[in-house]
C-alpha cells in the first residue's frame, strides 16, 4: 500500500465516499454540498452540516436506534467539553461500580470517548446497526446531532434524560480550528483562519450552523426542564462543584451526604480535571479506533483563548450573529 493510503486506512475519520453504502451514497449525492474543513466535503441535511460519514452514521442511527426510558444522552455542539463531561457523567453514574478512590478506574486507562460512545460517529457509523441493547442499564451515549436529527424514539421518550453542553461561539470556533487542522494529513495543509472563519459564520461547519444546533437544545431545556438540563462550559469552569451536583441530581442520583462528606464531588472533579486526564499515557499517546489521536481532545481546556487567535472585526462579527440569532430567546453566549 503506498504511504497516502496506508495513512487513510488508518485514519478512518478521513474515509469519505468511498465508504458509503448505496443508499447513503444515492442520498448523499442529492444534498448541498459544500467544502469541508477536514473532509473533502460537508452535506446539507435536515438544515446542519455533516462530513459523509457522520451523516451516514446519522441516517442509520435515526433508522434503528430505540431509545429506552433509562437511557441518559449527552448532547453536545463540537469542541464545547464534550470529553471532559463524558468523563464527569461516566464517573458519576458508575460510581457504585467504579468507586473513584480505586487505581484501576477505567477511566485512567480508557479515552472518555471509549467509555461513552457517540451513536451516529462511532456505533452507527460504516452502516452498522450495533447491538445496543447489550449495553448496561442506564445506558449513556453520546451525540452532536441536531434536536431535529435525532431519533424519533428519543424525541419521542418522556423518561430518557438529556444533557446538553455548548460553549461561547469565539473559544468553540477556535477549538475546532486547531482540532481540524490537527486532523489533516500533512500534504493537505492547514486552513488558513480567516476562510474557515468565514465558513463558521455562515453555518458551514461540522454540525453547524452553531447557532441554530444551540437554540433547538436550549428551548427544548426550557419547555421540558425535567427532560433536558443545559450547560455551558464557562459556567462549568467557573463553578464546577455546583454543576457536578446538578448534574448528580439531574440524574436522579444525587450525592448523599456521606459522600459529601467524604469529598466525592472535589475527588470527581480532580480525576476529571484537564491536568489529570490530559497527562495520562491513554491519551499522550492512544487513538481511538477511527484514528483519531487522544491527544487531540485536549489542548488548552481554558475559556478566553479566542483573545489569542481572532481580530478586533472577527470579534465584533462573531459577537453580533450571536446576539442577532440569541436575541429574544433569554440565551446568552458571550
Ligand atoms: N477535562 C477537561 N477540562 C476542561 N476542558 C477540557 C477537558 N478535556 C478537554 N477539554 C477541552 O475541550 C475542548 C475539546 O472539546 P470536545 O471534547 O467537545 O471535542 S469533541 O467535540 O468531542 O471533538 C478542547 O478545548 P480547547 O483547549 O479550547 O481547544 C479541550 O482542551
Amino acid at each position: 500500500m503506498d504511504p497516502p493510503k496506508m495513512e487513510k486506512s488508518r485514519r478512518k475519520y478521513l474515509e469519505e465516499e468511498e465508504s458509503l453504502s448505496e443508499e447513503s451514497e444515492e442520498l448523499i449525492s442529492s444534498l448541498p454540498r459544500q467544502n469541508g474543513w477536514v473532509s473533502f466535503h460537508l452535506y446539507q441535511y435536515q438544515g446542519f452540516w455533516h462530513s459523509a460519514r457522520y451523516l451516514q452514521g446519522l441516517i442509520s442511527c435515526q433508522k434503528h436506534f430505540q431509545a429506552q426510558d433509562s437511557d441518559v444522552f449527552l448532547v453536545t455542539t463540537p469542541k464545547s467539553g464534550t470529553t471532559w463531561l463524558k468523563a464527569i457523567m461516566f464517573a458519576v453514574m458508575n460510581r457504585k461500580q467504579y468507586p473513584i478512590i480505586i487505581n484501576n478506574h477505567p477511566l485512567l486507562t480508557h479515552n472518555p470517548h471509549d467509555l461513552v460512545p457517540f451513536l451516529e460517529i462511532k456505533l452507527y457509523a460504516y452502516n452498522q446497526i450495533p447491538d445496543v441493547t447489550a449495553f448496561p442499564s442506564p445506558r449513556l451515549f453520546s451525540t452532536h446531532m441536531p434536536y431535529v436529527s435525532l431519533p424519533e424514539s428519543l424525541k419521542s421518550s418522556s423518561q430518557c434524560k438529556l444533557i446538553y453542553l455548548c460553549r461561547n461561539p469565539k473559544d468553540t470556533f477556535v477549538s475546532l480550528w486547531h482540532f481540524t487542522n490537527k486532523l489533516r494529513l500533512p500534504e493537505m495543509g492547514t486552513n488558513a483562519i480567516g476562510e474557515v472563519f468565514d465558513r463558521f459564520c455562515n453555518g458551514i461547519s461540522l454540525y453547524g450552523p452553531f447557532w441554530d444546533h444551540v437554540l433547538e437544545y436550549w428551548k427544548l431545556s426550557v419547555e421540558h426542564p425535567e427532560r433536558a438540563l443545559f450547560l455551558k462550559f464557562e459556567d462549568m469552569k467557573a463553578q464546577p462543584h455546583l454543576h457536578l451536583r446538578r448534574v448528580a441530581e439531574f440524574l436522579n442520583c444525587p450525592f448523599t451526604a456521606d459522600e459529601e462528606e467524604y469529598g466525592l464531588v472535589d475527588k470527581i472533579l480532580k480525576l476529571c480535571s484537564f491536568d489529570n486526564l490530559s497527562a495520562l499515557k491513554v491519551n499522550k499517546t492512544g487513538a481511538l479506533s477511527s484514528g483519531e489521536e487522544t491527544s487531540a481532545f485536549f489542548r488548552r481546556g481554558e475559556v478566553g483563548d479566542w483573545n489569542n487567535y481572532l481580530s478586533a472585526e472577527m470579534v465584533r462579527k462573531l459577537d453580533r450573529i450571536t446576539e442577532e440569532k440569541f436575541s429574544g430567546s433569554g440565551l446568552e453566549l458571550l
